[in-house]
């Protein structure tokens, strides 16, 4: 069911959305657009992270925050069945984001140099 609007929310849409596509695994490709592009294969569901991400890219450049913020939920949804489908748990994800937390980007990089 939809969340009602301007119901509180927030990243934790994510570990929930995780759960529906992992569920999606054997499902219907007729009825569930997920269980289409598990039948369609690791490639294909990659390629499509990728055009979710052109698209992504091509709204930011053009300034519209609207359709960026659209392109981005059709991003990630389809970075967590990608990660669904080759069995990465968000909390891999999740733990290396909470591990860089305090560390400079500049400070990592250099650290890779040295
Ligand atoms: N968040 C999403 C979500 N975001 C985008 N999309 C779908 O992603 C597709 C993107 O459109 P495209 O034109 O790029 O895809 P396409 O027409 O198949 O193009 P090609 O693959 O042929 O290139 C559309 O069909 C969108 O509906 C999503 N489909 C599902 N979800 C979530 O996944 C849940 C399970 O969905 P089903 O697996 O369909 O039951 C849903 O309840 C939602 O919570």
């Amino acid at each position: 069911m939809p969340a009602p609007l301007g119901a509180p929310f927030g990243a934790e849409v994510l570990d929930r959305l995780f759960v529906t596509v992992q569920a999606r695994k054997g499902a219907d490709p007729e009825t569930s657009y997920t269980a289409k592009l598990y039948s369609r294969g690791t490639a294909k569901i990659a390629q499509k992270v990728g055009e979710e991400a052109v698209e992504a890219i091509l709204e930011a450049v053009r300034g519209d925050k609207a359709a960026l913020a659209a392109e981005s939920a059709d991003l990630l949804y389809h970075l967590l069945v990608l990660w669904a489908d080759l069995g990465l748990d968000p909390a891999e994800v999740w733990s290396k984001l909470a591990q860089r937390e305090g560390t400079s980007g500049i400070d990592e990089k250099k650290s890779r140099k040295a």
